[in-house]
């Protein structure tokens, strides 16, 4: 469900949780590259009492029992994905750029908004039919997602959900990654 309200912010937990999101986003004009404005969700971070109310957010929306693990996507998602499992009290599973896991690994390679990168996860990382939150901090292209979602599968789980504080409809990402739903706190 999106919902509208009368300031025009708009998302999918509510228009007070996408407020809060667009109040602790920072613009960075041409970061990491010229013509990128690059979404700086730290402030987000930084402030405990909007963290806690996000994170939530997003366990209530999809509700406490509707996924056995949270996978988080480095590094930003990370972040978020950490705090998710510990609030649901369920387990959380990092997928991780090229390189940095120990033992035998998935890999997928994908483009997104600025560059190239492989991302991987543990071939042993999830128990058969574990249902899995996938959860990170923005939403361009949908490269990111659509490598993460495909790796999750390829090792046992089942993608029980999509979610991500903040959303560029404008790259196109959440038709990407269609049919699969996508839950936004907020997009822009
Ligand atoms: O939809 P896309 O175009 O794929 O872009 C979205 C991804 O880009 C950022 O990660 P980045 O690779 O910059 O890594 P970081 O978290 O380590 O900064 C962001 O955290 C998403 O994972
Ligand atoms: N414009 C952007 N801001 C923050 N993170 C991103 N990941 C991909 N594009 C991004």
């Amino acid at each position: 469900m999106t919902e509208t309200h009368s300031a025009g912010v708009r998302g999918d937990s509510g228009p007070r949780v996408a407020e809060l999101v667009a109040s602790r986003v920072l613009d960075v004009p041409d970061f990491p590259k010229p013509g990128v404005m690059f979404k700086d969700l730290m402030p987000l971070f930084a402030d405990g009492e909007v963290f806690r109310q996000v994170v939530d957010g997003i366990v209530a929306y999809h509700g406490r029992d509707a996924f056995d693990a949270v996978v988080g996507i480095e590094a930003r998602g990370f972040v978020v994905a950490a705090a998710i499992a510990y609030a649901a009290g369920v387990g959380v599973v990092p997928v991780r750029k090229a390189g940095k896991l120990p033992r035998p690994a998935y890999s997928a390679s994908y483009a997104l908004e600025y560059g190239e990168a492989t991302l991987e996860v543990h071939e042993d990382a999830f128990t058969a039919g574990h249902r899995v939150l996938v959860v990170d901090d923005v939403l361009a292209t949908g490269g990111t997602a659509e490598a993460t979602l495909d790796l999750v599968e390829r090792a046992g789980g089942t993608v029980a959900g999509f979610t991500v504080l903040l959303e560029l409809g404008f790259l196109g990402g959440r038709e990407r990654l269609a049919p699969r739903p996508v839950h936004a706190l907020l997009s822009v």
